[in-house]
C-alpha cells in the first residue's frame, strides 16, 4: 500500500499523543505538505527532511508512515516527550541523519540496528536512557561523521573499530557508565573528541595527546596524555599490594593485632581479586580469538593447521608445502576441505561473475576470468591446503571440482579505501598483463577480511625453492636458471614501476616469499601495490619496503625502498643465504648487506657467492656483476642507490 506524501504525515500526526505544535498539519486541497510546520522539501515538493524538535510531542512514532517518504534523508525528534525502547528507525535505511537527543528513549539498541543504515552521517542518541553497549553497528558506518551518545547510561567498552570511521569528525561518549581502555584513535580527521565525565581508566595513548586535557576530563581512572597525572608506569592503577612501609612501634599492642589481621584480609582480598581479574582476562582472550575463527567461518577453515617457515638461530627451516615435496610428515599441511561452514554462503557459482558495484557481502567478485569463473560455492567445496602464514594473513591452496587449483589469499586490515576503492584496485589487478606479474583471479570482500583468489604456482615462491625444498626444484637453481629469475623480477618491477608510477610503493612488499616460480623458474611477482589498501597503522609491520633503512631512521618510504628490496633478493640469489632483513626481530639467518658490504671492501668477493653454484669465467663475471648491483641497491641512504630505471637497466644489460 503506498500513501501520498500528506497522508504519510498525516498517519505519523496520529501517532504522536501531544501534537498540537502540528496544528498546521491539515490538508487543504491545491496545497503542499512542504508548508506544514518542521516539512523540508525539495525543489521539486518531495519531503526530505522532518525537523520536529522542541514541539512538546510523545506517543509513538509511526515508522511505517515515514517509510512512505521516499525521499526522506533527515529526521530530528530532539528535546521531545518520546519514551521507550528504539523505534525502529533501522527500516529508513536511506537517512543521511538520525537526531533523537533529549527525549526519555532507553534500553538497551541492538548490536545490528545500524546495519542496514549505511547512509548515516549523523547520529545523534544524546541525553537519553540508552543502556547496554554501544551497538557495533555504528561502528561500521562508513559515511559517520558525527555520533553524539553523551549523556546516557551506555556501558563497556568503546569498541575498538570506532577508530577505524574515517570521516569521523565529531565523537561524544560523555557521561556514560562506559569503562577499559581508551582504543588508539589515529584519525587525523576525529577533530571534536570528547570523553570527559566517564569512568575511564588507564594511560592516555600518545596518539591521543594532542586532544588536550579538556576531553579527559571527568573520568578518574585515567591518566598520562595531556592531563596532569603522571601514570606511575602501570597502564592501570594497580591491584597489588606496593611494599608497605617499615611499620612504627604503635602505642596499643592490642590494635596492632588488629591492624595486622586487618592487612592479612586486605592482602588475601587483593590476591582473589588478581586472580579473578587473570581469570577474566583468559576468558576474553579466548572469546576474542574464537571470534576471529568465527570471521573465516565463510569459508569453513577454522580447523586447518598453519605452517610457517621456522627460524632457528642462523640456520633458516624454510618449511614445504606438501604438494611441493615429497618429504611430508613434519612439514607437510594438513588437508582439509572447503566446506560451507554456514548459511551465510552464496547462492550459486554464476554469483562468480557478478558485478563489484552491488555484490553482497558473501559473493566472490571475478576480476579476471582466463581462468573461466567461479563463486564460492566452488571453492568451498575445494579440497584444500595451508600454504603459509605472512604478515598480510594467510594463504591456502584449493584445488576445485574442475581441477583448477587456486591460491586462496585471506587478508585483514585492509580497510583503509572502503569497499568501493577496494573494488577499483581490485580490478585494475585484474587487468594487468606480464609475464612475470601474478594477475588475480578473483576477491571476496567483507570488511573484517578480504579474500584474493589467483594462480597456483606449482613450483611456489623463490624462498621455499632457494632454503626450503632441497630437492629437485633446488638443484635446478644452477647459475643460468638465477640469473633468469633475477632479470625476470627486474622485468616485472619495470612493468609495475610503470604502471603505478604514482605510488609510493609500486610494489612495497618485494622478498624472495612473494616471487613464485613457474615451471619454467620464471618468476611472477606477487603481494604488490597493496600500500594503498592497507590500514596505515599495519602498512610497517606487514610490507617489506617499511624495512628499510630510512624507514626505520626516520619512516621515510619511496621507490627507492622498492630498490632496496630488489637489491636484498639479488643478494639472497647469490649468496644463497636467507636474509635477516626478512625477520622482524633480525634474529637468524645472515645481514647480507653488512657481510656483502664488508667483503667487497676487501676484495673477497668470490666467497659471497653460492658454494652451490658452479661458475666458469663468464658467469663468475655476470655474479660479480649483479653482485655490485646488489650492493648499490641496498646502500643504507636511498640517495646512494640507483633509482628503480637504472638498476633494472643494470641487471638487464648483464649477458646471460
Ligand atoms: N599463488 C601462489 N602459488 C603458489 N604458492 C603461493 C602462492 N601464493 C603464495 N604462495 C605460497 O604461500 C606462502 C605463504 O604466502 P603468503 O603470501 O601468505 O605469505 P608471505 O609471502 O610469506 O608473506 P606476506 O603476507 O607478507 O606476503 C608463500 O611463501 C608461497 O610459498
Amino acid at each position: 500500500l503506498s500513501l501520498s506524501q500528506e497522508e504519510a504525515l498525516l498517519k505519523l500526526k496520529a501517532s504522536f499523543t501531544n501534537s498540537t505544535a502540528l496544528a498546521n498539519w491539515v490538508p487543504i486541497p491545491g496545497s503542499s505538505p512542504c508548508k506544514w510546520a518542521g516539512v523540508y522539501c525539495t525543489k521539486g515538493g518531495i519531503v526530505q527532511g522532518l525537523h520536529l524538535q522542541k514541539m512538546g510531542l510523545s506517543g509513538t512514532i509511526n515508522i511505517e508512515a515515514l517509510t512512505q517518504l521516499k525521499g526522506l534523508r533527515a529526521l530530528s525528534f530532539d528535546d521531545n516527550n518520546f519514551a521507550g525502547s528504539i523505534p525502529d528507525f533501522h527500516t529508513l535505511g536511506a537517512l543521511k541523519s538520525l537526531a533523537i537527543t533529549n527525549n526519555n528513549f532507553s534500553g538497551e539498541i541492538p548490536k545490528d540496528f545500524f546495519a542496514e543504515m549505511n547512509s548515516l552521517k549523523k547520529v545523534y542518541l544524546s541525553k537519553n536512557k540508552f543502556s547496554g553497549k554501544i551497538p557495533e553497528s555504528l561502528t561500521k558506518l562508513k559515511y559517520l561523521m558525527e555520533l553524539h551518545l553523551e549523556n546516557n547510561q551506555f556501558s563497556g567498552a568503546i569498541p575498538e573499530s570506532l577508530t577505524e570511521l574515517k570521516n569521523l569528525t565529531q565523537l561524544h561518549l560523555e557521561n556514560n557508565q562506559i569503562s577499559g581502555a581508551i582504543p588508539d584513535f589515529k584519525e587525523e580527521s576525529l577533530k571534536d573528541l570528547d570523553l570527559s565525565n566517564n569512568k575511564l581508566k588507564g594511560a592516555i595513548p600518545d596518539d591521543m595527546s594532542r586532544y588536550g586535557p579538556k576531553i579527559f576530563a571527568g573520568n578518574e581512572g585515567l591518566c598520562g596524555g595531556p592531563l596532569k597525572k603522571p601514570c606511575d608506569n602501570a597502564p592501570t592503577p594497580s591491584p597489588s599490594p606496593s611494599p608497605s612501609p617499615p611499620e612504627q612501634p604503635k602505642p596499643h599492642a592490642g590494635k596492632t593485632d588488629q591492624s595486622s589481621s586487618n592487612t592479612i584480609k586486605m592482602v588475601v582480598g587483593v590476591i582473589v581479586a588478581g586472580v579473578v581479574v587473570m581469570l577474566l582476562l583468559v576468558i576474553i582472550i579466548r572469546y576474542k580469538r574464537r571470534r576471529r575463527e568465527e570471521n573465516f567461518s565463510v569459508l569453513g577453515k577454522e580447523n586447518m593447521e598453519e605452517h610457517v617457515p621456522q627460524h632457528h638461530g642462523e640456520v633458516v627451516e624454510v618449511h614445504v608445502p606438501s604438494s611441493n615435496s615429497r618429504s611430508v610428515g613434519s612439514t607437510s599441511a594438513q588437508a582439509a576441505t572447503l566446506r560451507s561452514a554456514s548459511s551465510k554462503k552464496s547462492g550459486d557459482s554464476k554469483k562468480g561473475s557478478h558485478s563489484g558495484k552491488n555484490a553482497g557481502n558473501n559473493e566472490l567478485l571475478m576480476v579476471n576470468d582466463q581462468r573461466g569463473t567461479f563463486g564460492l560455492p566452488d571453492l568451498m567445496k575445494a579440497a584444500a591446503e595451508v600454504l603459509g602464514n605472512g604478515g598480510l594473513g594467510s594463504a591456502y591452496k584449493a584445488v576445485m571440482g574442475n581441477g583448477l587449483s587456486v591460491v586462496v589469499k585471506r587478508m585483514r586490515d585492509m580497510n583503509r579505501l572502503g569497499r568501493d576503492g577496494f573494488d577499483a584496485e581490485m580490478r585494475r589487478f585484474g587487468r594487468l598483463r606480464h609475464r612475470n606479474i601474478l594477475t588475480p583471479l578473483a576477491y571476496h570482500y567483507r570488511r573484517e577480511e578480504k579474500l584474493l583468489i589467483s594462480d597456483y604456482i606449482p613450483k611456489g615462491s623463490l624462498l621455499y625453492v632457494l632454503h626450503g625444498d632441497r630437492g629437485t626444484s633446488h638443484s635446478e637453481l644452477i647459475w643460468p636458471t638465477r640469473l633468469r629469475i633475477i632479470q625476470g623480477v627486474a622485468k616485472g618491477m619495470k612493468f609495475l614501476h610503470t604502471e603505478f608510477a604514482a605510488y609510493d610503493l609500486p610494489h612495497g612488499n618485494l622478498k624472495s616469499s612473494n616471487i613464485l616460480l613457474d615451471k619454467d623458474y620464471e618468476p611472477i611477482l606477487n603481494d604488490y601495490a597493496f600500500h594503498p589498501l592497507i590500514n596505515p597503522s599495519n602498512a610497517a609491520q606487514t610490507m617489506f619496503a617499511f624495512k628499510t633503512p630510512e624507514y626505520i631512521e626516520s619512516q621515510q618510504i619511496s621507490p627507492k625502498s622498492d630498490v632496496y628490496c630488489l637489491g636484498i633478493v639479488i643478494l639472497e640469489i647469490l649468496t644463497g643465504k636467507f636474509p635477516s632483513q626478512y625477520l622482524s626481530n633480525g634474529k637468524g639467518g645472515i645481514d647480507v648487506v653488512q657481510w656483502v658490504q664488508s667483503a667487497m671492501a676487501e676484495q673477497r668477493e668470490q666467497e659471497l657467492l653460492d658454494p652451490e653454484i658452479e661458475t666458469n669465467t663468464e658467469s663468475a663475471n655476470q655474479m660479480l656483476q649483479l653482485l655490485q648491483i646488489g650492493a648499490d641497491c641496498t646502500e643504507s641512504k636511498p640517495d646512494r642507490r640507483p633509482d628503480i630505471r637504472e638498476a633494472i637497466r643494470r641487471i638487464l644489460e648483464v649477458q646471460a
